[in-house]
């Protein structure tokens, strides 16, 4: 059966370790892995358009890359078996071959040909000797000489298909295509590549103490930035984003927003109201409109989430209810929602870079959670990196995410670290 087809329960039922109330990390990604529906729709786009987008099937080389055998240096193309065994060799020199010009004629035993970098290689000429080793001489220039031992045969010759052999796969399905990806698509001479759709994924914070950037704030309230960074961090992952604003905390307006996402997107993303708050409803309409789990995750910041499947009509999108305190919404999403969005995209994402990095400070520690602290990472004095954390880890403390450059995570069942001890890193170079 299709991953999206089977109930939550069922999927809970198949992972050991599974307890809502005291969910550990690697569980909660391994049940968010099951539900995640594949893409279906394809289509072709041109190759600028394709920067950041995910390959919807193999790219097989209709071409071998280089096309031809061709010189690595502007030179002397030669036959390795004409250089001399002692001393010098000396070749008399028989016309030029240019970047772009058709393949020259053979040339006889003991000749060489001036050659440049790209160009053909002349027929059973098999080495290319750079310019600057070479002396020319003869009355007219008309012998190459060459010193002993500074060649071996085949140097500076680049051979047809070393880059990419024909009917080779140059591309794999599920790639996010990169800028080094565009120049091999267009080294294959393809102008247009076939991508998943890109994602929908629409976005909206709850909270009747909200208020949006520009308007007055009265006592109480707060300006919505989870709507911000929700944004950028979609974004930055190349997604469609669908902003449904600000969510009153009345049934009516949640039931509205929910059911428009689920008609409207493949995924839909909440902040807020998914603790045990009083005034929530958020929790509660939720629950009414799809199949929604209410998790407790052995994790900091980010302990309340919601998770399911949410319908209008024939539609449904994947629910992802944050917690509402703005760095553990960051934090979830990176935990959970980035993974499980690339791989709804299509994409086989490579797991995160993490660097061992040294803790200046000591670091309390909580075992049977996992941790995840804003820090800025550099080298340290003796060239090693080092971690140091950067102020109130607060998970409303939205300052101190704004001046890390990355996440110390502390594992599950990690005790107090000490100064000086070795952490893992998640850098957000080229992530956040
Ligand atoms: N008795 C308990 N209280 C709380 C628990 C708990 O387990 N028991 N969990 C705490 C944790 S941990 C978190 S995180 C929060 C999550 O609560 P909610 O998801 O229900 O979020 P809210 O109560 O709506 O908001 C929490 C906090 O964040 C501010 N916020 C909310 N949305 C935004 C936004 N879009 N932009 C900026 N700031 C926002 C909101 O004003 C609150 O200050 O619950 C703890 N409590
Ligand atoms: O989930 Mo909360 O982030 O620890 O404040």
């Amino acid at each position: 059966m299709h991953p999206m087809n089977l109930a939550l329960a069922d999927i809970a039922a198949q992972l050991d370790g599974y307890d809502p109330q005291a969910l550990p990390v690697d569980v909660a990604q391994k049940f968010i892995s099951k539900l995640l529906p594949l893409p279906q729709q394809a289509e072709r786009v041109g190759l600028r358009a394709a920067l950041g987008r995910v390959l919807a099937a193999d790219i097989i080389s209709p071409l071998q890359v280089p096309a031809a055998d061709n010189s690595a240096m502007d030179g002397y193309a030669l036959r390795a078996s004409d250089l001399a065994v002692e001393g010098e060799t000396r070749l008399r020199l028989a016309g030029t071959s240019l970047a772009g010009s058709a393949p020259s004629a053979t040339l006889a035993p003991g000749h060489c040909q001036r050659i440049m970098t790209g160009a053909l290689m002349p027929p059973g000429l098999d080495t290319v000797v750079p310019q600057e080793l070479t002396r020319v001489a003869g009355d007219s220039g008309e012998f190459i000489v060459i010193s002993p031992g500074i060649l071996r045969a085949g140097d500076n010759r680049r051979l047809a298909g070393e880059d990419l052999a024909l009917g080779s796969v140059a591309l794999a399905a599920g790639r996010i295509l990169k800028p080094a990806d565009l120049g091999l698509l267009a080294s294959l001479g393809l102008a247009e590549v076939p991508v998943w759709r890109r994602l929908k994924v629409a976005i909206m914070s709850t909270g009747d103490e909200l208020r949006g950037v520009g308007a007055p704030l009265p006592a109480g309230c707060v300006y919505d930035s989870n709507r911000y960074t929700m944004w950028a961090m979609l974004e930055r992952l190349g997604l469609e984003v669908i902003d449904l604003g600000i969510v009153r905390d009345q049934p009516a307006a949640l039931r509205d927003a929910f059911t428009r996402a689920a008609a409207e997107a493949d995924a839909v993303i909440s902040s807020g109201g998914v603790s045990v708050g009083e005034a929530d409803h958020t929790k509660q309409v939720m629950a009414e409109l799809g199949e929604v789990l209410f998790w407790k995750i052995a994790m900091r910041p980010g302990r309340p989430m919601a998770i399911g499947r949410i319908n209008s009509g024939e539609h449904q999108a994947l629910l992802f209810g944050l917690p509402g305190n703005p760095v553990a919404v960051m934090v979830t999403f990176y935990a959970f929602v980035r993974e499980a969005l690339l791989r709804m995209s299509g994409a086989s994402p490579d797991p995160l870079p993490m660097l061992r990095a040294s803790s200046s400070k000591a670091l309390r520690k909580k075992a049977g959670r996992t941790e995840y602290q804003r820090g800025i990472v550099g080298r340290g004095q003796d060239g090693q990196w080092q971690v140091d954390i950067t102020g109130n880890q607060g998970s409303g403390i939205l300052s101190s995410m704004s001046q890390a450059n990355g996440l110390v995570v502390l594992g599950h069942a990690q005790g107090d670290v000490a100064a000086g001890d070795w952490v893992d890193v998640l850098p957000f170079d080229g992530l956040i």
